[in-house]
């Protein structure tokens, strides 16, 4: 099969459109780096963005609020309505703003009402732990046990969620569900719009995480209802380290009181009033605290540039490509090494692919010696995303092949299986 040729590789990336995008970028060197699930690479435009910023801070002090090619004071809006096609928003439903983790305490502070019976928030077992740090902190801040009130939905082979299941658990106890749009393990899709469907048919607000998915994966969440939505931009988004989050409000809940406010919640025109009663803004700029960390949304704003050139569908037709090929190459080169794939084969796979393997830790360190840059995940699991905007077919080619030798001469043995502490 001419699949397991370079040229073959080399061939395939001469013919993808998105093939420029990669000297857009700063690639760390001598490496194919397969982390853009965790944190995406810079890209020349951020850096600009990013320098643009820090030189109206140089050259215009406090005026930059307000003067200067992107006042900061409306940064934040602009920035989220950037994001709005990302996640399928109307005007005004996103905002840049916060963290993942705290956007999510913003929102269930405010969609979270228990009532009489209704006190349980509906998650599941194979979220990211600070996701559930948060909604068991939430529950405790209202009296509730978490052992009692946290439902997590079990994975049936700790790998994958059926949506079945989780409809099922919608009880009529269950008064707020937090899930992920694309679980951080498997990379499995879950069916957004199936799952608000079930849960408003029983009158439970819902609302995703979507830091796996934003730029991986397209949404339409305005049209499929959803309540509401949380993410950030340091993934598939390349807004660098601590980048600013954002968050997606459904229009039909504008004009609802944000559960955590802050000055910055006002509307623009009446913020500087300083009047001790606030005049929320209607849309989700009211879910906003304080003062926007600027410097972290600069190079956001170039990275999404490119988002808006190429659009979501042609990002997520490459990815799909991408791990397709990837996967292909495993199956032909691999047998051998005793990899279980861990993701979805079919397209409910997000931006990354899991291989699972008893020695992943230290397989995981032996790739990095070699210059491919994948991520371990405890306790078993490596993490690769071919990223659309960055890396090519022979990227791919390389990456399978480098394994391939790592496995057949088990040149992993001379590490420690062990993760290190940031993995
Ligand atoms: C699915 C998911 N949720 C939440 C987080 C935590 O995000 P943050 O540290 O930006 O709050 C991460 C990544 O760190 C994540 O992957
Ligand atoms: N946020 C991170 C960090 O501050 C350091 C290292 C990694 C991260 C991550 O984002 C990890 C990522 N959410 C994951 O899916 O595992």
């Amino acid at each position: 099969m001419t699949l397991h040729t370079l040229s073959h590789a080399q061939e395939r990336d001469r013919q993808d459109k998105l093939a420029p995008y990669k000297n857009e970028f700063y690639i760390p060197a001598n490496s194919i780096y397969m982390d853009g699930n965790s944190l995406g690479l810079l890209s020349k435009r951020a850096e600009r963005t990013l320098h643009e910023l820090l030189n109206t801070w140089k050259t215009l002090g406090i005026d930059g609020w307000t003067e200067g090619e992107h006042p900061w004071f409306y940064l934040s809006e602009q920035v989220g309505e950037k994001m709005a096609p990302l996640v399928g928003g109307m005007q005004g439903e996103t905002i840049a703003t916060g963290s993942t983790t705290t956007n999510l305490h913003q929102l269930v502070s405010t969609f979270y009402k228990p009532d009489g019976n209704k006190t349980k928030i509906l998650a599941d077992e194979l979220n990211f732990p600070s996701d559930i740090y948060a909604l068991k902190s939430q529950l405790q801040l209202k009296g509730y046990d978490p052992d009692e009130h946290l439902v997590r939905v079990k994975s049936r082979d700790g790998r994958y969620l059926q949506e079945d299941d989780i409809i099922e658990a919608m009880t009529t106890d269950v008064a707020l569900i937090a899930l992920p749009a694309v679980l951080y393990r498997s990379g499995q899709v879950l069916d957004m719009e199936k799952l608000t469907k079930a849960a408003h048919e029983r009158n439970i607000p819902i609302g995703f995480d979507l830091c796996h998915s934003i730029g991986a994966v397209e949404h339409q969440l305005h049209d499929w209802g959803t309540d509401f939505a949380f993410w950030c931009t340091y993934k598939h988004l390349n807004g660098g380290p601590g980048s600013v989050g954002g968050l997606f409000i459904h229009e039909k809940h504008f004009g609802k009181t944000p559960g955590l406010a802050g000055w910055f919640g006002s509307k623009k025109g009446s913020q500087f009033d300083m009047d001790h009663k606030m005049d929320p803004a209607e849309d989700a700029g009211a879910y906003q605290i304080g003062t926007p960390h600027v410097l972290s949304l600069a190079p956001v704003i170039g990275s999404l540039e490119m988002f808006e050139e190429v659009g979501m569908a042609a990002i997520r037709e490459k990815s799909l490509e991408l791990t397709a090929y990837m996967l292909e190459l495993v199956e032909q080169e691999l047998t051998d090494a005793n990899f279980i794939i861990g993701n979805p084969v079919d397209e409910t796979r997000g931006g990354h692919l899991l291989l699972e393997h008893e020695e992943a830790a230290r397989i995981c360190k032996a790739l990095k010696e070699d210059g491919v840059i994948p991520d371990f995940r405890t306790p078993n699991g490596i993490r690769l995303a071919p990223v659309a905007l960055y890396n090519s077919f022979e990227d791919v080619w390389h990456t399978v092949q480098k394994l391939k030798v790592i496995m057949d001469e088990k040149r992993y043995e001379k590490f420690e299986n062990k993760r290190g502490v940031v993995a």
